[in-house]
């Protein structure tokens, strides 16, 4: 007992100035680290919040973005954190009934209001964006284009939200925040990567967007859009296709079928043993196709099917006009296209229909594409529907002609070879959220993409940490030798006396 008490005595490290010094430290050292984590935590990982409609030609989609409170103006952190599918057609579709597309999107609407925590409701922005099935209405009339929005308009505005107002979206803005949207996603933009194009199609339009080395915008200005984003500057070219959307565009194949006002078409983009009767106005009802609605006709026409598929390519080639060009070069109808330039990203319809056929994969031959798809054709309806009971039938019917269109309209239309195919990936989603326009058309009203790149801290956050408490321990070793004369003798052996 007496030789325990003895070696206490003589262990410095036993001595109420040692032990206070040694608390005092590692106090010291904790509240230091603990300060600078704080400080640094990032902000209490506080989320803000915003909502866009994207009011499409065939259905309305929500989507709810997310990002961390203090990351309002840097980069790459905004996701999709809930999408939702109005029922119903789209808002178009309500001409002549506007209020009924303001109450079709209540159901999506409360779903944002329990998704979005309540507190940041008052300052969560709200937008809504027509696209091509409300220009085409526009074109046709206005007015009643004019009532929807002042439905869509009463019916957000009951919402809790910061609402930014509903319009409708020119074709070249569609296009460029499609490719803002992937590019941003894909965190191209901040590290100033080569960027990938964008192809987007939709059922009343369809958009090309790309940066093209030898396009600056000077040969066709209309098709130019400049951004400056985080540093860099982008020559981006765009067009929107109007009627080129897949809807639309087999208006136009029918259309072309029905010149004479027959009473039935055998038409080969849909299979052998398809047989529906359809109203000739119902056909005609829209901009793309009213001005050829033959002089005579019955009232309706019986559709059927032979599927072929490349018959069904003479078809669809035929709504495209290959034959004026005023500049150096065009995809179609006289439209300008630079040489097409590196990655594609293609999204909407064109992932819908590529992946239902499983035809994603690029690296199979585009000769090899085409006839998978033709043998596709080639299956009788009976066998179809037997083979896919659980899909809408319209999408259904349609597939042999959504298919032919998109390989038709990528290589005859905007010129993808053999060779350039594979350079398109058929994409839904990036990084959990939607490839699409919405996203950026979000980050451009909220600039929430700076144009110059934003000063950021030297180090991580874990670096700084680590280099703190590294810092404090030294500091305090270096205290602790410091205090060596005052540190009571003591031999080198404990001394048992
Ligand atoms: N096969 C399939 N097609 C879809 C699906 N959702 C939408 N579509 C079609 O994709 C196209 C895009 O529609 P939408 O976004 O409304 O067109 P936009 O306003 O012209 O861009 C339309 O032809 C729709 O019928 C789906 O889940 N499956």
């Amino acid at each position: 007992m007496s030789t325990q008490r003895e070696m206490k005595e003589k262990n410095p490290w036993h001595r109420p100035v040692t032990i206070i010094i040694t608390v005092i430290g590692v106090i010291a050292i904790v509240a230091l680290v603990t300060v600078a984590v704080l400080q640094n935590w990032p902000l209490s990982q506080k989320y803000k919040y915003g909502i866009v409609l994207d009011a499409g030609s065939s259905h309305t989609a929500l989507y709810i973005y997310e990002w961390p409170a203090e990351k309002d103006n840097n980069t790459g952190r905004v996701e999709q954190t809930h999408s939702c599918t109005v029922k119903g057609p789209g808002i178009s579709s309500y001409a002549s009934a506007p209020q009924k597309a303001g109450e079709s999107l209540t159901e999506c609407m409360q779903e944002a209001v329990h998704r979005v925590p309540k507190k940041r409701h008052h300052e969560t922005p709200l937008y809504l964006g027509a696209t091509a099935g409300m220009r085409l209405l526009n074109v046709q009339n206005s007015s009643a284009s004019n009532k929807v929005f002042q439905a869509v308009d009463e019916a957000l505005r009951e919402f809790p939200f910061a609402f930014q107002g509903a319009r409708i979206l020119s074709g070249q803005e569609e296009g460029a925040f499609g490719w803002v949207t992937v590019n941003y996603l894909d965190d191209r933009l901040r590290q100033g990567l080569e960027t990938n194009g964008a192809l987007d199609l939709g059922g009343a339009s369809t958009q090309i967007s790309f940066v093209s080395s030898n396009y600056d915008g000077s040969e066709s200005p209309s098709n130019s859009v400049n951004f400056r984003l985080y540093g860099n500057d982008y020559n981006l070219y765009t067009h929107s296709f109007l009627c080129y959307g897949k809807d639309q565009a087999l208006r136009m194949t029918l259309a072309q079928q029905t010149r004479s006002g027959p009473t039935s078409i055998l038409d080969p983009c849909f299979h052998d043993g398809y047989s529906e009767t359809k109203e000739y106005s119902k056909l005609y009802d829209s901009p793309c196709v009213s001005d050829r609605k033959p002089q005579e006709a019955p009232s309706t026409y019986i559709h059927t099917g032979k599927g072929n598929f490349h018959q069904c390519q003479e078809i669809v080639k035929s709504v495209f006009n290959f034959t004026h060009c005023q500049y150096s070069q065009c995809s179609f109808n006289g439209i300008f296209q630079p040489h097409l330039q590196g990655p594609f990203g293609a999204f909407s319809a064109y992932y819908f229909v590529m992946n239902f056929l499983k035809l994603t994969n690029t690296s199979i031959p585009l000769e090899q594409v085409k006839e998978k798809l033709a043998h596709y054709c080639a299956t009788p309806w009976t066998q179809i529907q037997k083979q896919y009971p659980n899909v809408k039938h319209k999408y259904l019917a349609e597939y042999c002609f959504s298919g032919t269109y998109i390989l038709t309209l990528l290589t005859e239309g905007y010129n993808f070879t053999s060779e350039s195919y594979p350079n398109i990936k058929f994409i839904k989603e990036i990084k959990g959220s939607d490839a699409g326009w919405t996203l950026g058309y979000m980050l451009n009203l909220t600039n929430m993409i700076p144009a110059e790149a934003p000063d950021s801290p030297p180090l991580p956050h874990a670096g700084y940490i680590s280099i703190v408490t590294v810092i404090a321990v030294l500091l305090f070793v270096l205290f602790i030798l410091s205090m060596r004369p005052f540190w009571p003798q003591c031999s080198k052996e404990p001394q048992i006396i």
